[in-house]
């Protein structure tokens, strides 16, 4: 694990953004994993100013989602599905057809997890982004997540739930379950991207990395991929 810390949020932004944006530069048809929550916010400003200045082309860009709420319409404002257009979709030139997120609407939501596991496989990715839970989880895959689970419909952890409160009303209309990517989906990325921020992080950031490689902690898997990149302000790294 390659771990880079930066002294504030806009610093750890900028970097995560100029990596993706070197990629892309690079290799113009490549395939990006991409993740919601708060944590890649500034990293997706970042990709769309470089993108408003002419610098990069998302043009002929693949991109995977990790998860999405179930219960939640893809139109309801704190479903991934419209995170995505809001935060980055609706500003950039990422072609319809080559974006993808779990659908978690419906009632087969079985075939839904089976059928993005499916387009998974056909797909290399080139890089995947990710944040941190603060119990440790990556995508939706919870602590005790077997390490070579594909995309399933998972629990959520009532410490999810509760981190993730503050973007509803109340606890109640938090989602219980969700279409994830599996540990293993995300361990066959080519390189791996871990943005965290702040103190609310800084436990499992210390677990993630000095910790034993254990289901308990699913970020604890990344120790054993080849390219992973943690990249941490000051406060998320201030317990390593
Ligand atoms: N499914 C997402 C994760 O992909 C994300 O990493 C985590 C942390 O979010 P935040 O960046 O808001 O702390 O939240 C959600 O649970």
């Amino acid at each position: 694990m390659k771990i880079i810390t930066v002294n504030n949020y806009n610093e750890l932004s900028s970097t995560a953004g100029q990596i993706i944006a070197d990629l892309v530069s690079s290799n113009p048809r490549c395939t990006l994993g991409l993740a919601t929550g708060s944590t890649p916010l500034g990293t997706y400003q970042y990709l769309v100013k470089r993108y408003q200045a002419g610098d990069i082309s998302f043009k002929d860009v693949q991109t995977f989602n990790l998860d999405e709420y179930c219960g939640l319409p893809r139109t309801h404002p704190e479903s991934y599905f419209r995170f995505m257009h809001d935060n980055l979709f609706s500003h950039v030139n990422i072609q319809m057809q080559n974006r993808h997120i779990p659908c978690a609407e419906g009632g087969d939501l079985q075939s839904q997890c089976d059928a993005y596991n499916a387009l998974l496989r056909q797909a290399t990715v080139d890089l995947q982004l990710l944040g941190i839970g603060s119990n440790g989880h990556i995508g939706f895959c919870e602590p005790g997540t077997p390490f070579d689970q594909e995309t399933f419909l998972t629990q959520l952890a009532e410490k999810t739930r509760q981190d993730n409160q503050r973007f509803f009303n109340s606890l109640e209309e938090v989602p219980t379950t969700a279409i994830t990517m599996g540990i293993k989906n995300i361990m066959q990325a080519k390189s791996i991207l871990l943005i965290a921020s702040g103190k609310g992080k800084a436990e499992c950031i210390s677990q993630m990395v000095n910790g034993p490689v254990t289901e308990a902690v699913p970020a604890s898997a990344l120790q054993q991929h080849p390219n992973a990149t943690i990249i941490v302000d000051e406060e998320a790294a201030s317990l390593l």
